[in-house]
């Protein structure tokens, strides 16, 4: 699917705190998810999925879809197999070896799945330009078409026609679901394996809060939370091979000289799991990110969401909610694993895909009240 240029939060046409509000609605109906369960044990996955869709949904197009809706879980599933495809031997076989697409099957399948995501959203998108108003703008695909308005010669420029809405509503959808939820899953499925250090959090979450709402700025008194929430990034590692990159003009690179047009693939592991930056690198441990006082430390190593110019555009969004998402969760229940499964029975190998996963698993989200 092709790239496209998102440079911060401002470009999805929403301040932070609209952000904020809309995520905190959204964790309500995920919680009560949760809560239907009344501890027994259950795969998270489809709920943390749903609501993180849902979070881009209301952004991109200004409203959420309910959870049994049969077109938004059609939509949901369909960009789950595109994730899956990306990162299927196939398609990385295809994107090193591309004249030889006729061999690859997954790559047929991933052209099928990418045209039915896009039809999917066209007929989305033409809803909301049947009834768009430019004084009432609903979301990131109004912001683009009021762009399209303002000076009409934009719709064929480099950056407003069509098309360009098309691939990056896609491209937001895909990229802003998988992303947070599986992030989520592991955090989850690390506090289950790892009881104390969710004892720890949620000791300082009644400390701080006393059970109120977070909010995003509570971030800065909950120091440990925060590291364990940085840790579990850093562990989870969930886009280890990155995007690719094409350079743009011959670089050099200590002492390598890279042609114009050279594919680089700037691996992300290599930085989370570098043994000259971490004390453990293959262990989970949230003091990665403490000082000796017990305050959070910023790490330089600490690139989930890449560097430079074609950095994550995505990343406050996620930052925020992964910190809303954790630690309401984490305020309202107790994850354990399913009974007769110990803790050292949690499996964290991953599933290998474009996206890591953890394995299949059942947790039990016990209501903490
Ligand atoms: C934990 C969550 C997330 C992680 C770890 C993550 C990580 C990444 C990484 C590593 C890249 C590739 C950067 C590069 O090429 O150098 C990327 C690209 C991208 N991300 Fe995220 N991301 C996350 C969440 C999100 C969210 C929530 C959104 C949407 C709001 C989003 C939107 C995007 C987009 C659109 C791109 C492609 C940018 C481009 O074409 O240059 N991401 N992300």
């Amino acid at each position: 699917m092709r790239r496209f240029a998102l440079t911060s939060l401002r470009d999805f046409g929403m301040g932070k705190q609209q952000m904020e509000e809309k995520i905190i609605e959204e964790l309500h109906y995920v919680t009560d998810l949760f809560e239907n369960f009344k501890g027994k044990p259950f795969d998270i996955t489809k709920g943390l999925t749903y609501s993180m869709s849902n979070i881009i949904s209301s952004i991109i197009f200004g409203s959420r879809f309910d959870y049994t809706d049969p077109q938004f879980q059609e939509m949901v599933k369909t960009s789950n197999r595109s994730t899956l495809l990306l990162g299927s031997p196939g398609v990385q076989l295809y994107n090193a070896f591309p004249s030889l697409s006729w061999v690859f099957k997954d790559r047929e399948d991933l052209m099928e799945s990418f045209r039915c995501n896009l039809f999917q959203i066209k007929r989305l998108i033409s809803k909301l330009q049947e009834t768009f108003n430019a004084e009432d703008r609903r979301g990131f695909v109004d912001s683009f078409l009021i762009q399209q308005q303002k000076i009409p010669s934009q719709r064929n420029s480099a950056h407003y026609h069509n098309e360009n809405l098309l691939i990056s509503v896609a491209n937001l959808f895909l990229a802003g679901t998988d992303t947070t939820a599986t992030t989520l899953r592991w955090g989850l499925l690390l506090m289950a394996k790892y009881p104390d250090i969710q004892d720890r959090v949620q000791e300082e979450l009644d400390m701080v809060t006393g059970g109120r709402q977070t909010r995003v700025e509570d971030r800065k008194n909950l120091p440990y939370t925060d590291a364990v929430i940085h840790e579990i990034q850093r562990l989870a590692n969930i886009v280890p091979l990155n995007a690719l990159n094409v350079t743009r003009s011959d670089v050099v690179f200590r002492g390598y000289h890279i042609k114009k047009g050279t594919t680089v693939i700037p691996l992300l592991t290599s930085v989370l799991y570098d043994e000259s930056e971490w004390e453990t690198p293959h262990t989970f441990n949230p003091g990665h990110f403490l000082d000796d006082q017990g305050r959070f430390r910023k790490r330089d190593a600490f690139l989930p969401f890449s560097a430079g110019r074609r950095a994550c555009p995505g990343e406050s969004m996620a930052r925020m909610e992964l910190f809303l998402f954790f630690t309401s969760l984490l305020q309202k229940f107790r994850f354990t694993p399913p009974p007769g499964v110990t803790e050292s029975d949690l499996d964290l190998a991953p599933v290998v895909g474009l996206i890591l996963n953890p394995s299949p698993h059942k947790l039990c989200a016990v209501n903490r009240a």
